[in-house]
């Protein structure tokens, strides 16, 4: 992240300004935050993502619209180190005054990031104009965003060197098969090779690229790069070396963490929910991920989850309650039904699927379960949430919760925490969107479940 430091003179030069000797104070700042210290974590991340893009800057004259970015930094940095001090009252005081100058800051730092598509479009319209006189008047195409670049681009040679030919499965989605991958350098890697001539794939491997290749979150896994070819679309992220949430859950791999302990659990869920925290309310451009289910969620060698499955992710439009989906995907029991209904998908969607794979979690059950049904006497299929929640609305969550973690009856004080993950997702579930409660709410009740078991040492 920080390679593009030795590019400082440069980068000076073009803004007018030591804009990574700020950002660097701003990180060191952020570090040693007391007080807002969340909203010190996002500000650094913003920060950061303009470290990654500044040293890309080639062109005085393209980096023009960045005059002020000094200014914005300066705050930015005045802002942090006004967050060290402080007595616990000071704080209490401050903080709410404090989040809104974070937010009037984030918004101006956005602003600049969201120029630099158009910054490097203007760079190499310019490099493109030097090279031939004879270039095409700029037309209609150019009002169009260029789409920020993959990684890595990969020959269809090249991937079949890195999969051994293809010779370690992963794992199965419906848009391809992914393998085990390693890189010329070394780096363990999944690679997702589309099924050739599904309906919609190349979309769903454009949407992917487009959108996971900005996305820098220590809880949404990582582009590394692409290879389209003869007909072949191959996707490149960081390899997970644990697997997926729902194959722990249910049942494909040995006893882990997961399957035997309650506060892996809720980690596992609360980094999912700052994963699409992160793509509601921070991403540039805003995120809708579109199809949070316990297979997207991946989980590394610490067992420190990652979101995955942005193929049919979409740009949240600016200033609107909610947006039409081409396709109303195929949730298999994760779908909002107000999305189902109406083919308008909003953030409160992400919300819906999330608290299905909280049932996942706390009662151990796939998103549809199969029950015996008296009349027809056979076993029939039944949404987990149609199983599950009525016997949370019911205050008995016991008759749902997954043996696994604790065999023996749990007292009321252990159930507390868990109590609060079954509440939080039974108001995620209502059926209106505008009656759920937003990501931030459900990432604060996660926050408070895990402190819970936190404190109930032998829980
Ligand atoms: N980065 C990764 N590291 C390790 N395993 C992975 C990785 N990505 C995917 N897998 C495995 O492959 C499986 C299929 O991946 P995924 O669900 O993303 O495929 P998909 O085709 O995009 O999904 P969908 O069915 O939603 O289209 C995952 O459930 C997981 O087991």
């Amino acid at each position: 992240m920080w390679g593009g430091l030795a590019n400082a003179a440069t980068v000076a030069q073009l803004t007018g300004v030591d804009a990574l000797g700020l950002i660097s104070k701003i990180r060191q700042a952020a570090r040693t935050a007391r007080q807002n210290r969340r909203d010190c974590e996002h500000l650094a991340r913003r920060v950061d993502m303009l470290a990654e893009l500044l040293p890309s800057l080639r062109d005085p004259e393209a980096a023009r619209p960045l005059a002020g970015l000094g200014d914005t930094l300066s705050e930015a940095h005045d802002l942090l180190v006004s967050c060290q001090a402080g007595g616990r009252v000071y704080q209490f005081v401050t903080a709410s005054r404090k989040a809104e100058r974070f937010r009037d800051v984030e918004r101006k730092i956005d602003s600049y990031l969201l120029l630099f598509p158009v910054i490097s479009h203007i760079g190499i319209t310019r490099r493109l104009d030097g090279i031939s006189s004879s270039a095409p008047p700029l037309g209609s195409n150019t009002s169009r965003m260029p789409e920020p670049a993959a990684d890595e681009e990969f020959t269809m040679a090249e991937i079949t060197v890195a999969t051994n030919n293809f010779a370690v499965v992963l794992g199965d989605g419906d848009s391809g098969t992914v393998y085990k991958g390693k890189l010329h350098d070394g780096r363990d890697v999944a690679v997702k090779r589309l099924r050739p001539g599904r309906r919609g794939a190349d979309d769903a491997f454009g949407t992917e690229l487009a959108i996971l290749s900005p996305l820098r979150h220590d809880h949404i896994v990582r582009l590394l790069g692409r290879c389209a070819e003869d007909g072949e679309r191959v996707v490149v992220t960081q390899y997970m070396s644990n697997g997926s949430l729902h194959d722990h859950l249910h049942g494909r791999r040995p006893p882990s963490p997961v399957t035997a302990s309650w506060k892996t659990r809720v980690q596992v869920l609360l980094g999912a929910a700052r994963a699409v925290e992160h793509l509601h309310r921070h991403a540039v451009p805003l995120v809708i991920h579109g199809s949070v289910t316990s297979s997207h969620i991946l989980l590394g060698d610490t067992w420190s989850p990652r979101l995955s499955g942005f193929g049919a992710s979409l740009w949240r439009a600016a200033g609107v309650e909610s947006q039409p989906v081409a396709v109303v995907a195929d949730a298999y029991g994760y779908g909002d039904p107000e999305l189902c209904s109406t083919g308008r998908i909003k953030p409160a969607s992400d919300v819906y699927s999330l608290a299905v794979v909280m049932l996942e979690v706390l009662t151990g059950n796939p998103p549809v379960v199969t029950v015996w049904e008296e009349g027809s006497r056979t076993m029939v299929p039944m949404t987990l949430v149609s199983f599950a929640l009525p016997s949370i609305q019911a205050g008995r969550l016991v008759d749902v919760l997954d043996r696994r973690p604790a065999p023996e009856p749990m007292t009321t004080w252990q159930l507390e925490p868990l109590q609060l993950v079954a509440n939080t997702a039974a108001r995620c579930l209502w059926l209106h969107g505008d009656n759920r409660p937003t990501i931030s709410d459900v990432v604060a009740n996660l926050e408070q479940a895990l402190e819970l078991i936190c404190r109930r040492v032998h829980f």
